[in-house]
């Protein structure tokens, strides 16, 4: 299976929090195509941010793009199906954080919804052993989760390469994410490495014209 048509999807982790639904709104406006969710719970991840009841708010505010939840949360199987059941498209979990990757991932398909592996940047990808076919989508972090606006790790690139070959070699439609430290300026190399879909905020949100850079990006992925 080749690569996927490609998707921008602005982290509003670095959105306007007292004006979420309108900034989130004004982002897909602009062009984005994804709401990233990032949800953090001061246990597995040293931050804490939004659970399902803000994301409801977001479905009654009126927002029906995709929302692509990334779960950084231990344990992960209790909060499945209030996201399901708040609006979720996609859940993805970091491996590390499921007692059973395995029943985690029937979980949140039984649940209605895509699901995604996370592979932190220290995390081996012997996790896609078994479950590959499984999956909706495959995360690869460019940083360590918790918190926006911080460096691409660059070894991250070698790691979409490999997961694009296994992606291929299953023939199967995954898509193979990309989170942290995303930029108009290094989009195209880890677009080449193999990755279809983008997770950006903080290039996003702190720019003055959302359109401009998310333009910017979608001309450099090609
Ligand atoms: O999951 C995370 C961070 O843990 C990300 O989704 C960040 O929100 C990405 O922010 P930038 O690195 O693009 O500013």
């Amino acid at each position: 299976m080749s690569k996927q048509s490609p998707i921008i999807a602005p982290s509003i982790l670095s959105a306007d929090f007292a004006r979420l639904g309108e900034d989130t709104a004004k982002v897909l406006a602009a062009g984005g195509d994804w709401v990233h969710y990032d949800v953090m719970d001061n246990h597995y991840v040293p931050n804490l941010t939004m659970g399902p009841m803000v994301l409801k708010a977001l479905r009654d505010y009126g927002i029906t793009a995709p929302i692509d939840v990334h779960l950084m949360v231990k344990p992960v199987d209790r909060i499945v199906p209030d996201f399901a059941k708040a609006g979720a498209s996609c859940i993805s979990f970091h491996p590390e954080a499921s007692e059973h990757v395995d029943r985690t991932i029937g979980l949140i398909k039984d649940a209605g919804c895509q699901v995604g592996l996370v592979f932190n940047p220290a995390t081996p990808l012997n996790w896609l052993d078994h479950v590959l076919d499984k999956l909706d989508m495959v995360l690869i972090m460019s940083v360590n989760p918790g918190f926006g606006g911080q460096k691409f790790i660059p070894e991250a690139l070698e790691k979409l390469r490999l997961v694009r070959r296994r992606i291929d070699e299953s023939g199967r439609a995954i898509r193979l994410e990309v989170d942290g430290g995303v930029t108009a300026d290094n989009i195209g190399q880890i677009a080449a490495a193999g990755a279809d879909t983008f997770v950006a905020g903080s290039a996003i949100f702190n720019a003055p014209d959302y359109q401009a850079v998310i333009k910017r990006m979608r001309e450099t992925i090609g």
